[in-house]
């Protein structure tokens, strides 16, 4: 289902970096929207304080390869067990209990028919205030992230690229993301970049994706195409430098060249310490993005994991080959 968060964009932004007004920035123009609505969600969790070690959860899944204790052997980044969510307003379920885990360095890919829960997924995971999460548990960098407002979540590392990325009236790309920067560097207690410091680490940034200068100045995905929202993401991405990416159809609406330019940029900023999810319909995103599992999602469940032969089956005989039902 496409994100309507773009709709429900409730901010209106002073047309410089330098208001005063302009305190708390989250990391990602779909974080700064939930942000804005996310007191509802604060309610659904009570604001419980706890912090569940990551040795308290076991999935026990194929993708849940267990770390063989040697010192330097990947840690898992993200955990989810027996995750169940319901839509906070009809209280209708749509997740029944999710469970995965993603080690550090890992890709995985989430496929499953429209209306599978996907997005849904990836929502409840930044603490989108439309989902009401009943039952699980969500585990990222040993923390428990149901506990984390959407900005929180944002600068403890975790990035989400939507199927339609928001637009921010008044707020050039270029201020956006310093002051997102910046705001990660103060919570990491690192001094912040000047607007030519930041330059000096945007430059490369702006290659490896393949965006013109130019979109710097233009405010935040407004009138950009599709395919130039989604480099967009990409690069905030980049300049975020986030633990764990999570991007739901990253591929939809772009044409072959920017495909393979944006699963480039994505590679690129591929490190042993950090992970994506990836949400997707087509295999041939996995040709360019591979990842290591592949996980078929069906009524709010994984109900089948494999490596990327599973997405050449599903490609050619359909979902009916895999389903559960
Ligand atoms: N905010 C919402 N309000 C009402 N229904 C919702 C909401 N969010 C999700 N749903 C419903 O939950 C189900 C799962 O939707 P979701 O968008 O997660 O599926 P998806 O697997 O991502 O689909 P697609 O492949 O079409 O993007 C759908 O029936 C959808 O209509």
């Amino acid at each position: 289902m496409a994100s309507a968060f773009s709709l429900h964009f409730p901010f209106s932004f002073p047309s410089s970096s330098s208001h005063p007004s302009f305190p708390k920035l989250p990391l990602n123009p779909s974080i700064v929207t939930l942000s804005a609505t996310s007191s509802r969600f604060r309610h659904v969790h009570h604001s419980r304080r706890s912090r569940i070690p990551a040795a308290s959860i076991a999935v026990d899944s194929p993708s849940t390869s267990k770390s063989d204790g040697i010192e330097n052997s990947p840690k898992p980044l993200l955990e989810v067990k027996d995750l169940t969510a319901v839509i906070a307003e009809s209280k209708r379920k749509i997740l029944h209990g999710i469970n995965l885990v993603i080690y550090e360095g890992e890709v995985h890919a989430v496929m499953g028919k429209n209306g599978s829960g996907k997005s849904t997924f990836s929502k409840v995971l930044a603490g989108h205030p439309d989902y009401e999460v009943t039952g699980g548990s969500v585990v990222f960098k040993g923390e428990n992230l149901l506990d984390m407002d959407p900005e929180e979540r944002s600068h403890a590392g975790l990035f989400m690229s939507f199927q339609a990325p928001v637009e921010i009236p008044g707020v050039s790309n270029i201020d956006f993301l310093r002051m997102s920067y910046n705001a990660r560097r103060t919570k990491q207690g690192l001094k912040e970049l000047g607007p030519i410091e930041f330059y000096g680490f945007l430059s490369p940034k702006l290659a490896a994706v393949n965006i013109d200068t130019s979109f710097l100045d233009r405010n935040v995905n407004e009138g950009f195409s599709g395919g130039e929202k989604k480099r967009n993401e990409i690069l905030q991405l980049a300049v975020l430098e986030a633990d764990m990416a999570i991007l739901d159809e990253i591929d939809s609406g772009l044409d072959v060249d920017a495909l393979q330019d944006v699963a480039k940029a994505v590679n690129s900023l591929s490190t042993p310490k950090n992970s994506v999810l990836m949400i997707t319909h087509y295999r041939r995103l996995l040709d360019f993005i591979k990842p290591k599992y592949v996980h078929i999602m069906e009524d709010g469940r994984i109900i089948k994991t494999g490596d990327v032969s599973l997405a050449k089956q599903l490609e050619k005989e359909g979902y009916k080959a895999v389903s559960a039902v």
